[in-house]
């Protein structure tokens, strides 16, 4: 099968540092792929860079295919609009607006949204439609930040840290949506719980120092202790998926 994305030699510099340095990596068609490594190695800025949303003034070389399309030769609207749903790490929910604004706003143009699969994965966004964002709890804004991605059909989701800060209990309630999302359409998921990982990845890019330090099965990685850290700088264990 052929990849869905492939992100090839991804240099970015911000501010005069280099920050990716030669990234290479493929994401498969389906299921969901895990983009892990320690702080500040570059994941964020490299679910950034395929959306296109790097800062003004960075410098981006290298390739990243979307199926055959060239993300790096198109603006982010239109990456958008064909299919790249992305869930930024700050959820970047509308604080004053309310649940059914949010996910209005959010409908892509050309597309009949799809809120009844929105609210079959999170019931809550339904039953608080009219409460204003800003007042949610933090699993409940992440729900409403991976439902309003959801009201389009994707072909690629790019999810950042969705379980991060989140409660034991809301975290398994994120992991069990992201499981459902993933039987419909692959995700390069950035996570740091390791249990959420073993739960939800199947294959597993390991970045270090911006560059791309190992790749496979994430069975295999978390299935070695020694190797998990070495890599991560922690134990393969995890609670709470
Ligand atoms: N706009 C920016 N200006 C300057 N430095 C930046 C900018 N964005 C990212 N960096 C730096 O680039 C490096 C990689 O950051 P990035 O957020 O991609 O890492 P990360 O792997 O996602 O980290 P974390 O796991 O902590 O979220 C960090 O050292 C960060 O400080």
């Amino acid at each position: 099968m052929n990849p869905i994305l492939t992100v090839d030699d991804l240099s970015v510099r911000i501010a005069g540092l280099h920050i990716l340095q030669g990234v290479t990596f493929t994401v498969a068609p389906t299921g969901v792929t895990a983009l892990l490594g320690r702080n500040g190695v570059g994941k964020t800025t490299t679910l950034r860079a395929i959306v296109g949303l790097t800062p003004r003034g960075a410098e981006v070389s290298g390739a990243i295919r979307i199926g055959k399309q060239s993300a790096l030769s198109t603006p982010t609207h239109r990456l958008v609009r064909g299919g790249l749903g992305y869930v930024p790490e700050d959820r970047c929910v509308f604080a004053g607006l309310t649940v059914a604004e949010n996910l209005r706003l959010a409908e892509r143009p050309g597309a009949a949204p799809a809120y009844d699969r929105v609210f079959a994965l999170f019931p809550e966004l339904s039953k608080r439609a009219k409460q204003r964002a800003g007042t949610l709890s933090g699993g409940q804004q992440q729900m409403l930040a991976i439902g309003r991605v959801l009201l389009a059909d994707n072909t690629l989701l790019l999810v950042d840290e969705p379980t991060k800060g989140l409660a034991p209990k809301v975290v398994t309630e994120v992991a069990e949506a992201l499981e459902a999302v993933a039987e419909e359409v692959p995700v390069l998921l950035v996570e740091q719980n390791l249990a959420v990982v073993r739960r939800l990845a199947r294959d597993a890019v390991v970045l270090a120092a911006g560059q791309v330090a190992w790749t496979g099965a994430a069975a295999r990685l978390l299935g070695e202790p020694e190797l998990t850290k070495a890599l991560l700088g922690v134990g393969s264990t995890g609670v709470h998926a």
